[in-house]
């Protein structure tokens, strides 16, 4: 029976919740050429398209570079379009997602997919807690994912933590330091997507007076300021290739010399890394040194996305409530709003998850949003059993793009043009643009918004408040009132969060819009490099065009 062999290919938990069964299934693609590709699957989800950072490289001119993802779950072997141009099909209708049974043949272009189970299983510890450290997590996924890092942070190994942006790989990192005999020492944070290429070095390594022109005096490295600490390098992917043979010969020998020094240092630091990067393709590929992935991949965690655990939803829910001042509870949100954020595909991840519901807390009507429309499209049901349409999702409850936003004047529930407009021309999960719309929301919307003057009225930028100190008292005392009045319900560290982060997207996509989407220029223009715009763009749920 189909349903049955479906069975056989979930997750199980057994041993009272201690232990998780892994089946083993293999995935067969063949190729248009009638090669047959075989990979294994497992939890954290293979990755199928043209482009070479997919997980299985598919070589199919009518395949998309990232067509589809295919991952074991506790219903069995789940099969996701990842917004194919040409659709994911099986018995020639487009599914969106599908339990996949065995032998059951999916097509993308002109190659196939079937997944075959081989009998045997692999048992993981699950553990028995439902946090590390600050890191929450009920799924079965998070429980293996904690087990293992159990288990390796009171060593010193060096660790690799691989997830998309706001999956919780830096709070990961912090619960390893705090979970290991260097829990005393210092927990030093270096972002290589953050600091333009030309400035890591003397960052990671320090430099003495005279290195280069403008360094005055003796600035000690991160790696010797991690001393008896841990150094959480994040976004290891964006180290610039010339460096990295300089940090692998540093962890080797265990010592660093600052630019312009001719004597080494030693140092003691363990080294946890991050990136949102497939950084095993990258380094097959060149794009990354082959000897430090290695190095630094000792013991690598995949940290799953939160649309692929659920289950953690409710939750993370309820402790960002517990965490407010005023504490609030899950019966403080309006009815319904559970299952509907369990349905969103959250991705901006746990980052997003927390405003959303910070937002939701203070603007209820906003929740309808999150019953729009789907986030992909219309799907239909195939004719075999274990398939499902996709829920009804939303595009965002964060209101349109171009809406009047969070400082703007209290309004009721986002609606109008930007509420229906399909998730591509929406940042998915983004605030409302805290300035107004001529900074452009989204590259996209660039098509339809005519240019209008950035300036709010009483900004500085405000060619009457520049000129009547009289009207600026008046206008400003007025303005504040409108602008600020549902920013005064949040904590000051809250509401400056939320209008910095409005702040940051908007500005973003104002520079996109300014340099006509182009990612290089726009990066030039802001003083930063242009990996750290790709991760704004992520963050905020962003395209460029
Ligand atoms: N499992 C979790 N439990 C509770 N909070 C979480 C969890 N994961 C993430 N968060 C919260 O989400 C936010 C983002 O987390 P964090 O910075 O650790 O993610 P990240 O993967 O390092 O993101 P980035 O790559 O963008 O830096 C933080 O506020 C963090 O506290």
């Amino acid at each position: 029976m189909v349903g049955d062999q479906a069975a056989s290919l979930t997750l199980t938990s057994f041993d009272q919740g201690k232990s998780l069964r892994l089946p083993s299934v293999r995935v067969l693609v063949t190729l248009p050429d009638r090669r047959v590709l075989e990979t294994q699957v497992g939890m954290s989800p293979l990755v199928f398209g043209t482009s070479s950072e997919c997980d299985v490289v598919v070589s199919d001119p009518l395949v998309s570079r990232r067509h589809c993802e295919i991952r074991l779950t506790e219903r069995g072997v789940l099969l996701r379009d990842l917004g194919s141009k040409n659709g994911t099909l099986i018995q020639g209708v487009p599914i969106l997602e599908a339990l996949l049974p065995p032998g059951v043949v999916v097509t993308v272009g002109t190659s196939q997919l079937t997944v075959r189970p081989t009998g045997t299983s692999a048992v993981l510890p699950l553990s028995a807690s439902t946090s590390f450290g600050r890191a929450l997590g009920q799924s079965l996924s998070m429980r293996a994912l904690f087990a293992k890092l159990e288990r390796a942070a009171p060593t010193d190994e060096t660790l690799l933590l691989l997830g998309e942006s706001g999956t919780g790989k830096e709070l990961l990192a912090r619960a390893v330091h705090e979970n290991s005999r260097r829990s005393g020492g210092p927990f030093v944070v270096v972002d290589c997507g953050a600091i333009a290429p030309s400035l890591i070095e003397g960052e990671l390594f320090g430099y003495v007076p005279g290195a280069f022109s403008g360094a005055t005096t003796t600035k000690p490295g991160l790696l010797e300021l991690a001393n008896r600490g841990t150094l959480f390098i994040d976004e290891i992917g964006e180290l610039p290739l010339d460096l990295q043979p300089k940090l692998l010969r540093a962890l080797e020998s265990r010592e660093v010399r600052r630019l312009g020094a001719k004597q080494f240092q030693p140092f003691d630091a363990r080294i946890v890394a991050a990136t949102h990067r497939n950084l095993r393709v990258k380094a097959t590929e060149g794009a990354f040194r082959q000897d430090l992935y290695f190095r630094l991949a000792v013991i690598e965690f995949h940290v799953p996305a939160l649309r692929e655990r659920r289950d953690d939803i409710p939750l993370l829910v309820e402790r960002i409530l517990e965490a407010r001042d005023p504490p609030r509870a899950l019966a403080d949100l309006p009815p319904h709003a559970l299952p509907l954020l369990q349905a969103y595909d959250w991705p901006g991840n746990v980052r997003e998850l927390r405003n959303a519901v910070a937002r939701l807390v203070l603007f209820p009507e906003l929740l309808p949003e999150l019953a729009g429309p789907s986030r992909t499209g219309s799907v239909t049901m195939p004719p075999v059993a274990g398939l499902r349409t996709a829920p009804p999702s939303s595009p965002g409850i964060l209101g349109p793009a171009s809406g009047p936003g969070i400082l703007g004047p209290a309004s009721g529930p986002a609606s109008g043009p930007g509420a229906d407009a399909p998730r591509s021309a929406r940042p998915g999960g983004a605030p409302p643009s805290a300035l107004p719309p001529a900074g452009g929301p989204h590259p996209d919307a660039t098509k339809a918004a005519a240019p209008r003057d950035a300036s709010p009225p009483g900004s500085a930028a405000d060619p009457k408040s520049a000129t009547d100190p009289a009207a600026d008292h008046v206008d400003l005392d007025g303005f504040a009132e409108k602008r600020l009045g549902r920013l005064l319900d949040l904590s000051l560290p809250e509401a400056r969060e939320v209008v910095l982060e409005e702040l940051e997207r908007s500005y973003v996509a104002a520079k996109l819009r300014q340099h006509g989407g182009n990612i290089s220029r726009a990066a030039d223009a802001m003083g930063v490099s242009r990996q750290l715009v790709h991760r704004l763009l992520e963050r905020h749920g962003m395209r460029a065009k």
